[in-house]
């Protein structure tokens, strides 16, 4: 007996068995065997293509070889092979640079695309969530290319339509662990395509030797260490001015000696003053003889600043309608105040009036200052506002190891972490000083891209050095 269901959807279906479960099955549509290797043939033919498209020297030399092999038979590959086999050798043993550079980092590259990122790849995009799953199928970014670098690999890749770099700057960690890197930074190559920097060790890990004193006179751009990729670092002075942050030991003496070591040439030759300002009393006093003005006291601090403010002032007024840039000269010296520890002039500070004196200077000489010649370079160890309210009139930033991930944006500004400043992951060891010191990420003006730099060690035997080169009589 036919008998209709209870229920809503259910009444239109009609059962003779009302008390056993409805099961739904799919319609099975059979595919004719012709479509299903046609299919697979395409498949097949664009694999090819794309390897060869991909990787065309591989390709080109497995198809001369089985050429080769066919024409000529297997004693002929043989032949060839111990020849390719012995020039190599050679090429190898005597230019070993062009060797590695050509040879080497291909077959590196090749290592590294096989087995660290096509094998893990889609575990590691599944579980970073940069993969999606639309209606049953996986969708996952397109790995498109690996080129190792001297210390890094770059690899490129294709973003899934409709996402940003921001979700991929947002999962850094997820990717360098996936990939076992100690970090990953991410850079947006076009719409679309952003590629990775995965190092696969630290370039900056040995201490850099202090640079040598430069052999002309020159306000800068000053070389301050090494960046990530082996080249020298150098950073602008004249023109800016910089604001150096970091935990206490990170290194932030070594900038402040560096710059002043590039400069020193020009301090002889007249074309800078260099003012120091050290309310600790602990870094740039060693190398005391070597500034033009030096305080130490709040109240010597206060005046020194106000008297480069008078210094600025006077030079404004004379260029006023005149010219609209600095150019240094023995009668207008660049003239840098370097501050160590500001914190000590400005949060720290009990006297109030000297605290007021401080910040007005200071704040009137980052914003009036670069236009006429006056620059300032200080360090702290805490980046917060209540700390330096006016560490946003600093063009340039340097974030050395700091305490914590919020702090790294404080300095470097909004987003720098994202991309890749992790500043408070920078190793330290309490045994050894030097592990990390003077590692930092810097931000100059315009750029978005913060660049990893190591700043060379500049020891007590050569601030000593130059105190002497600063005390000759050119
Ligand atoms: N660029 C560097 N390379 C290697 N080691 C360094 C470097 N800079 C500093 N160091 C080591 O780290 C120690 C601390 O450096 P430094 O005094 O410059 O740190 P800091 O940031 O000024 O700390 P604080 O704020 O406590 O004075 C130094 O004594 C030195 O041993």
């Amino acid at each position: 007996m036919l008998r209709k269901l209870p229920g809503t959807e259910v009444q239109n279906v009609v059962s003779t068995t009302p008390d056993t479960s409805i099961v739904f099955a799919p319609t099975v549509v059979k595919t004719p065997a012709i479509v299903a290797i046609v299919v697979w043939l395409w498949r097949l033919c664009a694999g090819l293509v794309k390897t060869v498209v991909r990787h065309p020297v591989a390709c080109g030399w497995v198809a001369s070889l089985a050429g080769l092999g066919w024409g000529l038979g297997w004693r002929a590959v043989l032949v060839a092979g111990v020849a390719v086999g012995l020039a190599t050798s050679v090429w190898a043993g005597l230019w070993p640079a062009s060797f590695l550079r050509v040879v080497g980092a291909r077959l590196l590259a090749w290592w590294r695309w096989m087995w660290v990122y096509r094998r893990k790849w889609r575990s590691v995009m599944a579980v970073a969530g940069l993969g999606r799953q639309i209606g049953g199928r996986v969708y996952l970014p397109d790995l498109r290319r690996v080129v190792c670098g001297p210390w890094a690999d770059r690899v490129t890749v294709r973003m899934l339509r409709g996402q940003t770099d921001q979700e991929w700057a947002d999962r850094l960690a997820n990717i360098a662990h996936g990939f076992g890197a100690g970090s990953c930074a991410v850079s947006v190559l076009r719409p679309g395509w952003v590629a990775l920097t995965l190092p696969r060790r630290d370039p900056l890990a040995k201490v850099v030797r202090a640079r040598p004193m430069p052999a002309t006179a020159s306000v800068g751009p000053v070389e301050i260490g090494v960046c990530e990729d082996g080249s020298l670092y150098r950073l602008r002075v004249h023109g800016t001015h910089v604001l150096i942050a970091g935990a206490t030991g990170a290194g932030k003496g070594s900038w402040l000696w560096s710059a002043v070591r590039g400069l020193l040439p020009a301090q002889r030759a007249g074309l800078v003053e260099l003012w120091a300002l050290d309310p600790k009393r602990m870094e740039l006093s060693y190398g005391r003889a070597v500034f033009n003005a030096y305080a130490a006291t709040p109240e010597d601090c206060a005046d020194l600043l106000e008297h480069a403010v008078a210094v600025m002032q006077e030079r404004a007024d004379r260029y006023a309608g005149v010219r609209r840039d600095h150019v240094p000269t023995v009668r207008d010296p660049f003239l840098l105040v370097i501050v160590d520890e500001v914190a000590f002039l400005t949060a720290y500070q009990s006297d109030r009036n000297l605290k007021q004196r401080t910040m007005a200077a200071l704040a009137t000489l980052t914003t009036q200052g670069r236009a006429v010649g006056v620059g300032v370079m200080a360090a702290l160890q805490d980046p917060r506002k209540d700390v330096l309210s006016i560490r946003n009139l600093f063009p340039d930033r340097v974030a050395l190891r700091l305490d914590e991930p919020d702090q790294v944006d404080m300095v470097l500004g909004d987003g720098a972490r994202d991309r890749g400043a992790l500043a408070d992951q920078i190793v330290r060891d309490p045994d050894d000083p030097s592990v990390g010191a003077g590692v930092g990420f810097v931000r100059v003006e315009n750029s978005p891209e913060p660049v990893r730099v190591r700043a060379a060690y500049v020891s007590d035997a050569d601030i000593r050095q130059m105190v002497v080169y600063a005390m000759e009589v050119s």
